[in-house]
């Protein structure tokens, strides 16, 4: 488990760590992981040309330092300063090992350039001439290594309110920041190097975690040699619609794939005939009316997908929510629920799986918003609506009350096609029957159909029916 801490929490703990410490020798330890990273990322230090952009607070520190370093052991080193102050010893380091300071065209001419401009100190947009710098080095042809955060990103959210330095890498100190997991800051992150400073045990119960490989392969149920398909989980799926087949095809296949023991499909005459023909292992109730009395026993539903929002749609979602089980809320389902809250009012558990215009639609906040701080408004999704929220985009986030919010690193932009959160549904859905919980169902199910979506495309476009073929493999590569 990856996890990440606000800057606030951070802050404490390096206080704490600090008390006991010799003065200056985070920052030294600090640095010389920075010189580091910066040096392997080099073809050769020696001759190599460095900028380093420098704010007035301890950010600036590492820089110099780290750029002290480099320029020991050959570099071409000069700083940029820009704050109205700076960090006093860290220039002294550089000046002794033959760096200089220069004015910003050296960024023009850099092999590398390290920001240094703010860290975890930052409050708000940078300001200028922070933020002209930070545009500066992304027109620069030079690699970005961002010192602990790229100047820009809120490291507590990933918030980006202005102006951002965009990295290639970032080398975060202590403990990896949750602004460098959540997009838009995640975006702005480039690959993560952590380096080690000993804050760990200073370090209060974590803000944000991701999900590896192995805590899936660890979460997700093996079935035992007393299985049968019963105990391996029944999911009912109530999705698609006379004009949208696709769906209901989408959600079961992926939760077939995802090792339902077994799939009851329940819609009317359209949909049923395109399952029956796309996956004959479901076992299908072909409804006349709105009544899921027939469907049988299952244990979890996935609700939603291409159901439609009109009267008969509206009777199956109340039947389903009011069942005793769990149940995903996705899609349609989703924006009759935004009509009718009391939907939601449930005594077993919820995982709903909005993107964040559906999650406008329930919160009555703008999707801009939503998109600009993610993070908060699942929290906030959650807290009001007493439910799990997996909210879908470019970083999946799964919320829920009093739990670190778990964030998806296992994206593609080539999901973003039709019929991908279909099948994510599936997904969740038949992890939900084999009795994971809405937090665990939720952010296994983002994991494994991240790396479909991945293994899918291979840098080309996919087709979202090959999303659902390349689960097997996905759940395979995990280890
Ligand atoms: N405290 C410690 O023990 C350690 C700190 N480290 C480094 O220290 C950093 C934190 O240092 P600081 O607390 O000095 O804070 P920062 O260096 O992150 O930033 C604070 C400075 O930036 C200015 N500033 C704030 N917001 C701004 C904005 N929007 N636009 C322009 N200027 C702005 C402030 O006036 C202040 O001078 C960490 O991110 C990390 O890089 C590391 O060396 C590890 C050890
Ligand atoms: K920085």
């Amino acid at each position: 488990m990856l996890t990440a801490y606000t800057a606030d929490q951070v802050r404490d703990a390096e206080r704490e760590l600090m008390a006991r410490v010799p003065e200056g020798s985070l920052m030294q330890i600090a640095a010389t992981g920075l010189a580091a990273v910066c040096a392997r990322l080099l073809p050769s230090v020696y001759g190599a040309r460095v900028a380093l952009l420098v704010g007035s607070g301890d950010n600036g520190g590492d820089a110099l330092y780290a750029g002290a370093r480099l320029a020991a052991r050959g570099a071409r080193v000069e700083a940029v300063l820009a704050g109205s102050r700076t960090h006093e010893a860290g220039l002294a380091a550089l000046l002794e090992h033959g760096g200089r300071i220069a004015d910003e065209s050296a960024l023009d001419a850099a092999d590398l350039i390290v920001d240094g401009l703010v860290g975890i100190g930052a409050t708000g947009a940078l300001r200028e001439p922070y933020a002209a710098l930070a545009r500066r080095a992304g027109e620069a042809d030079a690699l970005v290594v961002a010192v602990d955060v790229p100047s820009g990103v809120d490291a507590g959210t990933g918030e980006v309110a202005g102006a951002a330095v965009r990295a290639h890498v970032t080398v975060t100190m202590g403990a990896c920041k949750t602004g460098l997991l959540v997009d838009p800051g995640a975006g702005f992150a480039g690959a993560l190097e952590f380096v080690d400073i000993g804050l760990g045990p200073h370090l209060p119960d974590a803000d944000t975690g991701a999900l590896t490989g192995a805590d899936v392969a660890d979460l997700l149920p093996r079935p035992v040699a007393e299985s049968d398909k019963y105990r391996r989980g029944v999911v009912g799926i109530v999705a698609g619609s006379e004009s949208y087949t696709g769906a209901a095809v989408l959600a079961v296949g992926g939760a077939l794939r995802a090792g339902a023991g077994m799939v009851r499909y329940a819609g009317t005459s359209a949909p049923v005939a395109q399952v029956r023909a796309a996956w004959p292992e479901a076992v299908i109730t072909e409804l006349d009316g709105p009544d899921l009395g027939g469907v049988g026993r299952v244990q979890a539903w996935v609700l939603g997908p291409g159901l439609g929002t009109g009267g008969f749609a509206r009777e199956l979602a109340a039947q389903v929510l009011a069942s005793d089980v769990p149940v995903l809320v996705d899609a349609d389902a989703l924006t009759l629920a935004a009509g009718e809250r009391a939907l939601l009012r449930r005594t077993a558990p919820t995982l709903i799986t909005p993107h964040a215009g559906e999650l406008s639609r329930l919160i009555g906040v703008p999707g801009a918003r939503i998109e600009a701080a993610r993070l908060e408004h699942a929290r906030r999704a959650a807290a009001e609506l007493g439910v799990t929220v997996l909210l879908k985009g470019s970083t999946t986030v799964v919320a829920e009350e009093d739990r670190p919010v778990r964030v998806n690193r296992t994206g593609t932009p080539w999901l973003a096609t039709a019929g991908t959160g279909d099948v994510l549904a599936g997904v969740a859905g038949a992890l939900l029957a084999q009795g994971l919980s809405c937090y665990d169902a939720g952010s296994c199910a983002a994991y494994v159909h991240g790396v479909a979506g991945r293994l899918a495309a291979d840098g080309v476009p996919l087709v979202t029916t090959d999303v659902v073929a390349a689960i097997p493999e996905a759940i395979r590569s995990l280890g």
